[in-house]
């Protein structure tokens, strides 16, 4: 039994100015911390809000890091120390290193962030998807507003340290996605290794690795890994009520234009 299975619902998130995270995996001295939090200029992050595939983006990272590294026998480091997980980080000061920025349409993120959250403890739970699509709408959820987190990302756009990528142009060419990542990190690697890269992150080979990256976690987590599974839950008042909320809010953007909304999201 975990913790946040003993607590009360009012009591698994707080909030950090105005966004709800999780009271059991987060907290306020670290948001604290992090504002001090100062990055090298050499620094790689990675951005994305939960259940837009930040495992498989920080797998393809690690294994292009280590591929280098093997390579060229330069060891990466965090606090000058050498690393074998690539671990996860607020954001601090955005003006200081290179943002790998994950992105993924919200239909599926709210799909597989619902189908979480059931058996995430740590989550508040629902009893069903039309409860759990309300709070999405609003924000209520853990991290907060996807919709707000788009449109605050969107103001670092066109920011040159920071690249935008899809979840859903890197199903569909794997290989294409790995190498804009190398290219943008300035790893040089060479078309082999960088399809090796592409092969050890593909859905089935990271959920076959599963049991020992994430232990019992790995079934979980490397759910469904596909496109379009949120048509098994939308109502036709769902896909209204997003569409519009997209529309007003996020199609004008370069990253509303991104996420190709009208291929992904649209019956
Ligand atoms: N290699 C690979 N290829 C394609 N898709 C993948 C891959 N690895 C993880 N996934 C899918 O990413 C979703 C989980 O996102 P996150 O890793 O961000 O989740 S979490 O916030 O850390 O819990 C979750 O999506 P759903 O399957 O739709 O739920 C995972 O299956």
């Amino acid at each position: 039994m975990v913790v946040a299975d003993t607590m009360d619902r009012e009591d698994l998130m707080f909030t950090y100015k105005g966004i709800p995270y999780p009271t059991t995996l987060c907290s306020y001295e670290v948001f604290k911390a992090m504002e001090s939090f100062e990055a090298r200029s050499d620094d790689m992050i990675l951005a994305g809000f939960p259940k837009s595939g930040t495992n498989w983006f920080g797998h393809i990272l690690l294994e292009l890091i280590t591929t280098f590294e093997k390579k060229t026998e330069v060891k990466p480091t965090i606090y000058g120390e050498e690393f074998d997980e690539f671990p996860y980080l607020e954001i601090g000061d955005t003006e200081k290193y290179q943002i790998l920025l994950l992105l993924r349409n919200p239909k599926d993120l709210a799909t597989s962030f619902f189908k979480f959250s059931k058996v995430m403890a740590p989550f508040p739970t629902y009893e069903s998807w039309d409860e759990f699509f309300k709070d999405f709408m609003i924000g209520n959820i853990p991290w907060g507003s996807y919709f707000t987190y788009l449109s605050e990302w969107n103001k670092h756009a066109d920011d040159e340290h920071v690249m935008p990528i899809t979840f859903e142009e890197v199903k569909e060419n794997p290989l294409l996605g790995v190498k804009k990542i190398a290219k943008f990190f300035e790893l040089p690697l060479n078309e082999e290794e960088l399809k090796e890269v592409a092969e050890r992150s593909s859905f089935q080979a990271m959920k076959n690795n599963s049991k020992e990256t994430h232990g019992v976690f790995g079934n979980v987590l490397f759910r469904k890994g596909g496109v379009s599974d949120w048509k098994s839950l939308f109502s036709e008042e769902q896909n209204q009520e997003m569409d519009k909320i997209f529309e007003e809010r996020l199609a004008q953007t370069k990253l509303g234009a991104k996420i190709k909304y009208n291929v992904w999201c649209k019956v």
